[in-house]
């Protein structure tokens, strides 16, 4: 029998999966919130590039030619924060940007911190 696939009956949280992070938007973060398991952290980092998780945050360093390069991507970064009102810890040198990401509010990993990482990755990748 063949059975006609239909939106309606996927789950809301099947649908998530489907989206790929960088098609999504950071949601308020309410103190309070459970901060992720370490489980749906381990889910979620298959999706990122070569983040390291430090407990509580999640970090990236990337290198650059030269400073010019590296405040390029820095902008970059300050304005994918601006937008998804999620900011990072950042460390600039010459040639090279340390990038990590927790959720102050909850302290601890959101997925606010996953979709900003994901959609810093895909500038990267340009
Ligand atoms: C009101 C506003 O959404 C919050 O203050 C945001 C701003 N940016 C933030 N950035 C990060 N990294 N964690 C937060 O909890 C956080 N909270």
């Amino acid at each position: 029998m063949y059975l006609e696939p239909t939106f309606t009956s996927l789950s809301e949280d099947i649908m998530d999966n489907v989206f790929d992070l960088t098609h999504k938007q950071c949601k308020p973060c309410e103190v309070g919130t459970p901060p992720l398991t370490q489980d749906e952290i381990i889910t979620l980092m298959k999706q990122l590039d070569d983040w390291v998780q430090y407990n509580q945050l999640i970090g990236k360093t990337f290198e650059f030619k030269n400073y010019y390069q590296t405040m390029a991507f820095v902008n970059v970064v300050a304005w994918i924060s601006h937008r998804e009102d999620h900011h990072p810890d950042l460390k600039v040198s010459y040639n090279r940007c340390q990038i990590e990401y927790s959720t102050h509010a909850i302290n601890g990993l959101s997925e606010n911190d996953f979709i900003c990482a994901a959609k810093v990755d895909a500038f990267f990748k340009i």
